[in-house]
């Protein structure tokens, strides 16, 4: 008779589920044991480089990934990084090791008290087998829940049923599928029609899930076809339209008073696959501009009902704007694209636009970039020309440790694309570790750290809440290429631009690691 293990390893085979990220404890490993020759285990150096990696392979694959994290102090670990996964919704299945049952309740080492507790309220589903036998179906339903919710489940599991054998009945798991569909029906589509039809200046406001989705190609179609003015979402994690675009008009700043200054006199923003919004500095005001009516299209429910103002409808929104573009006549015009400004220079040292202006001339066009430089957005947008879906990826709740382990992620799941990890000497910290995978792994990825000795955001926040005598905000001295080579990366520092650029223009088939220094700017 099949073991749980056998049968966890052959549903997760079936489901595509083959590469599993994850750092081991005694408790996780009869779980890896006799992994079939398909699997491929990745392993990262600390729970939150685990969480990110995966989180970045999941938005670059657009399927759900197995993580394995040791329990309480390994998933307690993942925390940071977990925030992320949330909010960039990726479908992460989560699960961890826990004691044998009979030495959970006396708290034996390496217990998991309360352990489907733990993850929550961020991990979406989260559940702890009561016995052996509920074991495969219990990874089926973590894996469906995170598929169909797109939020990551948590699944802990007694390390000693694994071995248990089971009757051929749980076998009938193996064979589940589960599938959703969310079309809209067609009362709400006529009406959502005649709405933009009807509309004397309307407006179209892009969330991340558009990129997540694979919906940007058929986002510009429907700008183009409508000749509609486009506002990316504050606080983007992904970029759903070309920035350089005629029709672009830029990413909404993350403020209540300031998103409406800046959709004043569109009588109608149809906001798509966006959170309504996802806010950052409180900048109260009237949440919307006077005049204006607000319609969200989201599959996402929660996000439908929580928003403070407007009206939503919850469907894929792909089907929305496929059925506007069948249902109202064009209106297109020519839009050339915009051509970048030149580039800010500074004294001291570089000025990130002269940075990011290096690595859109030297980098192929279809690079992905992985951005987490927090004090640089404004440099970044003015200076980038990113015409392609999934050419951006940013810390979706702002943790950092992100960036170097979402772009060995990214990079793992789009070998078919150039990668860079665009990332700030503070947020580089906190995922680290994420060079010893790259290098082990072989995983080919450009990580350009921006060193400016600061927590440049900060500095900046410390300003805007007139507190500008804060400490902790300065982090000099930091080298990054020892750093680097230390965990098996080639690594150069750079303070000119020709260098820079003749850097760039280089090539390599494994990581390699950039230091450049950069002069500090507000975001
Ligand atoms: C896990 C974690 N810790 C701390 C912060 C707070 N924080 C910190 C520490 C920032 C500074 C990042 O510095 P950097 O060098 O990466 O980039 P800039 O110098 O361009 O700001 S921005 C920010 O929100 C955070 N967002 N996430
Ligand atoms: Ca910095």
């Amino acid at each position: 008779m099949p073991t749980v293990r056998q049968l966890a390893h052959e549903f997760l085979e079936r489901r595509g589920l083959t590469t599993i990220f994850g750092n081991p404890g005694s408790n996780e490993l009869p779980f890896l044991a006799d992994l079939p020759d398909s699997f491929r285990y990745v392993l990262g150096l600390h729970e939150g480089v685990v969480v990110g990696m995966a989180d970045g392979y999941a938005q670059a694959t657009g399927r759900p990934v197995l993580v394995n994290l040791h329990a309480a102090a390994g998933s307690g670990n993942a925390m940071g990084a977990l925030t992320n996964a949330v909010y960039s919704r990726s479908p992460l299945v989560i699960t961890a090791g826990q004691q044998v049952r009979p030495a959970i309740g006396l708290e034996a080492m390496l217990a998991n008290v309360e352990a489907t507790q733990l993850m929550r309220p961020l991990a979406g589903w989260s559940g702890e087998p009561s016995c052996a036998a509920d074991v495969p179906r219990s990874l089926a339903q973590a894996v469906f829940e995170a598929e169909l919710q797109r939020r990551p489940t948590y699944l802990s599991v007694p390390y000693d049923d694994w071995a248990v054998e089971l009757d051929t009945n749980a076998a009938v798991t193996l064979a589940r599928t589960v599938r959703r569909g969310l079309s809209p029906d067609e009362a709400h589509l006529r009406e959502l029609a005649e709405q933009v039809g009807t509309a004397r200046n309307p407006v179209l406001v892009l969330g991340g899930d558009i990129d997540a989705t694979g919906l940007f190609d058929r986002a510009v179609a429907l700008a183009e076809h409508l000749d509609l003015p486009v506002w990316v979402a504050p606080s983007p994690h992904r970029l759903p339209f070309p920035n350089r675009h005629g029709l672009f008009r830029g990413v909404l700043p993350a403020g209540i008073a300031p998103v409406s200054g800046r959709l004043a006199g569109h009588d109608l923003i149809l906001v798509l696959g966006a959170p309504v919004f996802r806010y950052h500095q409180h900048v109260p005001g009237p949440y919307l501009p006077e005049g204006s009516r607000l319609v969200q299209v989201t599959d996402d429910p929660g996000a439908a009902a929580r928003a403070p103002m407007g009206e939503a409808l919850v469907a894929d929104p792909g089907a929305v704007i496929e059925a506007l573009l069948a249902r109202l006549p064009s209106r297109r015009q020519a839009r050339d694209f915009v051509p970048n400004p030149p580039a800010e220079t500074a004294e001291a040292a570089l000025h990130p636009e002269q940075v990011f202006a290096a690595l859109r001339d030297t980098q192929p066009a279809d690079t992905s970039y992985v951005v987490e430089s927090t004090s640089t957005n404004s440099a970044w947008w003015r200076q980038m020309d990113l015409r392609h879906d999934s050419s951006y990826f940013f810390p979706a709740s702002g943790g950092l440790g992100f960036g170097l382990p979402a772009a060995v992620g990214v990079a793992m799941g789009r070998p078919d694309r150039p990668v860079a990890g665009v990332i700030g000497d503070g947020s580089a910290n906190y995922g680290i570790t994420a060079l010893w995978t790259a290098a082990n792994y072989a995983v080919p990825v450009t990580f350009v750290i921006l060193r400016n000795g600061t927590y440049g955001a900060l500095r900046w926040f410390a300003g805007l809440l007139g507190t500008p005598d804060v400490p902790g905000t300065d982090i000099p001295g930091l080298d990054f290429t020892r750093i680097a080579e230390g965990y098996g990366v080639p690594a150069t520092a750079v303070t000119e631009l020709d260098e820079l650029r003749s850097v760039l223009k280089t090539t390599t088939d494994g990581p390699r690691l950039i230091q450049v220094d950069t002069q500090l700017t507000t975001p």
